[in-house]
């Protein structure tokens, strides 16, 4: 055991990365007595009595220990704030948007000013746009376009125009004598394109290199105006690359760290403004990083001068869960491990090109993305994956980390017993591939062999089916193979988390949040690394299947566009129950209902965001529009960044049910209390709930029968279950119920009805309770739930409303009239209080004889029926199971809030069979 030498606190830090080595100690705990710098610079968090225990390896260089990085500093974030105090480098990179214009060189330079370090080096692009005008040089100037000159003129101007506004005097004079010599030389050597009619690659990488030189110069010299000890570097002096084949370059970082080493003390300074973008072969040649240059500039330069973190400044916040343009709800994620975020630009992510990882990745140098927009956002930071620490949510949504889709692919099948254990085939597959030049971005094979799989881009898959029938011509001739299949419009989908490795579950959560999605996966990949887990979907699901999956994972709610129709007594007490739970649905059960749409007869209410719903009735009546029931579906279905769409009928009209049908075949979701669909024509019915059932959407009317009570709901489990009905009986109305637990000796029938009515009981129109109409359509959705076929005319009815008042037209009306009726109805309530019984309005679904009845019959006093009180229901189900004693439910079946309660929780129904957590 030795002691860590504290000499000198860059040659520490050097060999605490731990560069070269000349032997190794295997010993995997060892204790190390250490103090000083060194103990501030890894942070006391890591450290325990002064020692420091090192899990993974150590190493030895000449005289001192040397630990790597990457196995002790784990807590970043202590470390830095120290090593910046020790002067450490922090690489910056700046893109072209930030060096867009006068004034945001201004705030560039800003930022790097309000930089702490003692030593900085910055990579800067060329001002935006101006890469692009150099491009555009050198093709006017090979195709003999004269305009280059002026093309030419442009770039100057723009220069010229910007250093006026960011210098003066001497160092104005200095860039713009520069800038002149620079486009003297550019304009021969576009003549001498033009003449030639060609630009070899090292001639124009030279020409566009000019953009990253010029506003190098220009911020360097902006920072020295403002008291920064300041040098500009022209990168290709320091960074050397190989090309590779596959038009890519290889950063030679022995080469690069040689000239690095003799280029800084020539040039000392606290700042370095570096040009992104551009390098040098080994022969000197000038050559570019090829795309995303500059990030990659940033991290090799980071990686020569170890730098304790590379901030990538952007336009946006950092690295999201998702695409915000896809998921409402993704979020900006504040860490990211090298590998995911490898993952994530690979599947179209906007991180970082993958390259750009590797360099820095070596020496466990964070890389943080900003906003240069907004400085408050502390953006994401690419690291080595955080250790876990005690209390860390152990949650799956802190295993999978986010998202990201490829669209517009299309998928290849080779298909065939003649490939199982044959080798070559794939050899033979992927070489004909290769030579159409297409790029397979993922693969598949069953293990059986009997078919191949692979995703392609869609415009290179007409060339990879010719050029599959071609190489197995003779093997589909013979029937070795059967087929060689194309499945065009697809979307690849990626999960990503570098802690799914070894966490059951992962996968089942994200299958099972597709499937209840109704999402259809077509193929499957996920190698050993476990980092993705990639399925490829039809393209149309593929917004769908994102929020789907993004919301299992609890990045974002379970979003519902609720449209609701009919806020009446029902509707209005819906969204006033809405309102007050919504926030804790969002918190606890990762439910996000947004009412998107709220229309009755006459007027509606339309958002794209979602409605305030404790504004809800002043917004219907401020903001209304006149109601479009086609319109009102449309708006609320209209959002593709809200998979799914509920529509709620509060009313209780026979036209908006006959909209069902065409809303379930869009895909629409439908809830109700209305009965009308249900109790309607029987044929209509059955189209309705077949079309349900083969379009995987969910329509749900648990309140259409005893308001809140679960009817449906328990009739459907027990039929679901195999057991069988033989009889359903009960008083199934919640007026009628009222009324004859309260028409007593002394009190009058209308009256109660009055009651009934103003308590929130009856339906909009009295008559429909009173005609046992109500309870009829009740006895049918039941028959109907039970498998029987009966039409609304099948069931006899008692109807209590007199003959004379069936034809008034407002229920207004009927209920002045009605009291002059009372005599009737007294009577035979009198006769069965003589006889020690009492009048009950009664439904009956006789299974066994397929018939149903409604009727007012009496009871005696000690009879269950007789029992009840307010607006209760009781329903008694006889079944095999249940034969000789009936299951009952019992409770309040009318009434504003059980009513809304209950379609409230229809809709927590839907959410949870689309993937919300239950
Ligand atoms: N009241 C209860 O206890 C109870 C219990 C279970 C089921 N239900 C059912 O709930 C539904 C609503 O009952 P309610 O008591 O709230 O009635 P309500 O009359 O108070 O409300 C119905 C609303 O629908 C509106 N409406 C009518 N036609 C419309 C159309 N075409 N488009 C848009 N809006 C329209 C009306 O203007 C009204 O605002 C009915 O189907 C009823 O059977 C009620
Ligand atoms: N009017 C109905 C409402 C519940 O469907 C009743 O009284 O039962
Ligand atoms: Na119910």
């Amino acid at each position: 055991m030795r002691t860590l030498s504290t000499a000198s606190t860059s040659s520490s830090l050097f060999a605490l990365h731990g560069l070269t080595s000349s032997s190794r100690f295997e010993d995997t705990s060892l204790s190390l007595p250490i103090s000083g710098v060194f103990q501030r610079q890894i942070g006391r968090s890591n450290l325990r009595n002064g020692c420091l225990s090192t899990k993974g390896r150590t190493e030895k260089l000449n005289k001192h220990i040397i630990v790597s990085a990457a196995d002790v500093c784990l807590d970043r974030s202590v470390v830095e704030a120290d090593l910046q105090r020790e002067g450490m480098w922090s690489v910056h990179k700046f893109g072209g948007t930030c060096m867009g214009t006068a004034k945001r060189i201004q705030n560039v330079a800003e930022i790097i000013l309000n930089d702490a370090s003692e030593k900085k080096l910055v990579v800067v692009s060329a001002m935006s746009k101006v890469t692009d005008m150099m491009y555009n040089l050198i093709d006017k100037a090979q195709s003999r376009d004269d305009s280059y000159v002026t093309a030419l003129d442009d770039v100057f101007e723009k220069h010229k125009l910007t250093a006026n506004d960011l210098l003066e005097g001497e160092s104005l004079a200095l860039f713009l004598s520069q800038l002149q010599r620079d486009v003297s030389n550019l304009k021969a050597m576009l003549r001498a394109i033009y003449i030639a009619g060609h630009a070899t690659e090292s001639f124009s990488d030279f020409v566009v290199g000019h953009g990253e030189l010029w506003s190098a110069q220009m911020l360097s010299l902006v920072l020295k105006k403002r008291g920064s000890q300041c040098s500009w570097m022209d990168t290709r002096e320091v960074l050397i690359v190989n090309p590779t084949s596959s038009n890519q370059v290889d950063p030679d970082f022995i080469e690069s760290e040689k000239r690095l080493n003799k280029w800084l003390p020539e040039h000392p300074a606290e700042t370095i403004i570096a040009t992104g973008f551009i390098a040098s072969t080994p022969k000197n040649i000038p050559t570019t990083l090829k795309r995303d240059g500059s990030d990659f500039s940033a991290a090799i330069m980071g990686a020569l001068v170890r730098a304790q973190q590379v901030t990538i400044w952007t336009d946006v916040d950092g690295v999201y869960s998702a695409d915000p343009r896809k998921v409402s709800e993704a979020v900006i994620l504040k860490t990211l491990s090298y590998q995911e975020a490898w993952e994530m630009s690979y599947f179209g992510a906007n991180v970082l090109h993958p390259r750009t990882i590797i360099p820095v990745m070596k020496y466990n140098i964070p890389i943080i993305i900003r906003n240069i927009f907004n400085l408050s956002a502390p953006g994401t930071m690419i690291c080595q994956l955080p250790t876990k620490e005690k209390g860390d949510d152990e949650g799956l949504e802190s295993v999978v980390k986010a998202f990201a889709t490829i669209d517009n692919l299309a998928l290849v099948n080779v298909e065939g017993t003649g490939m199982a254990g044959v080798p070559g085939t794939a050899s033979a597959i992927f070489s004909s591939v290769k030579d159409v030049g297409a790029n397979v971005i993922m693969i598949s094979q069953a293990s059986s062999e009997h078919s191949v799989c692979f995703a392609v881009p869609e415009e290179e898959v007409d060339a990879v089916a010719k050029v599959l029938q071609a190489r197995f011509h003779q093997a589909l001739e013979a029937g070795r193979l059967s087929k060689v299949e194309i499945i065009h419009n697809c979307s690849i989908l990626a999960m990503v988390g570098q802690r799914m490795a070894s966490t059951p579950g992962v996968s089942a959560n994200l299958f099972d949040a597709l499937a209840k999605a109704n999402v259809n996966v077509r193929a499957i990949a996920q190698g050993c690394s476990e980092y993705n887990i990639t399925v490829v979907i039809q393209g149309k699901d593929c917004v769908k299947a994102l929020e789907a999956v993004h919301s299992r994972f609890y990045l974002s709610k379970t979003t519902l566009a609720v449209g609701i129709i009919g806020p009446g007594l029902i509707g209005s007490t819906l969204l006033d129950q809405l309102r007050d739970q919504a926030a804790v649905l969002k918190e606890e059960f990762n439910i996000d209902l947004r009412v998107m749409g709220i229309t009755g007869a006459r007027t509606m209410v339309l958002s794209n965001l979602g409605i305030d719903l404790t504004r809800w009735k002043e917004l219907l009546k401020e903001e209304a529009e006149v109601a479009d029931l086609e319109k009102f579906a449309q708006h609320v279905h209209g959002n593709h960044y809200i998979p799914n769409t509920v529509l709620v009928d509060c009313t209780a009209d026979s036209d908006v049910a006959n909209h069902y049908y065409d809303w379930l075949c869009k895909g629409i979701h439908v809830i109700t209390p209305n009965k009308k669909a249900n109790s309607g024509p029987l044929d209509r019915y059955l189209k309705l709930k077949a079309q349900q059932r083969s379009s995987y959407t969910h329509y749900f009317y648990e309140a259409t029968v005893g308001a809140g009570l679960p009817i449906i709901s328990t009739l459907g489990g027990l039929l679901e279950t195999g057991d069988k009905i033989l009889r359903i009986e009960g008083i199934f109305s919640g007026t009628l119920s009222y009324i004859f637990n309260n028409f007593t000796e002394s009190r009058q029938f209308s009256d109660v009805v009055a009651e009934a009515k103003q308590a929130g009981y009856t339906e909009p129109d009295p008559r429909d309770d009173l005609s046992g109409s109500d309870v009829a359509r009740k006895v049918i959705i039941l028959a109907r739930e039970s498998g029987l076929r009966l039409e609304l005319s099948d069931i006899p009815v008692r109807s209590l409303v007199p003959e004379q008042l069936r034809t008034i037209a407002s229920a207004e009306e009927f209920m002045r009239e009605l009291s002059k009726f009372d005599a009737n109805i007294a009577n035979e309530r009198q006769d069965a209080e003589a006889a020690g019984e009492v009048l009950r309005y009664v439904g009956v679904v006789d299974a066994v004889n397929k018939e149903g009845r409604v009727e007012l019959r009496r009871y005696k006093k000690e009879h269950p029926f007789s029992q009840l009180s307010g607006s209760d229901n009781i329903i008694a189900f006889t079944t095999m199971r249940y034969k000789e004693q009936p299951l009952i439910i019992r409770g309040p079946g009318a009434g504003a809030q059980v009513t809304a309660g209950g379609i409230f929780s229809d809709i927590l129904r839907l959410a949870s069979n689309l993937g919300a957590p239950s």
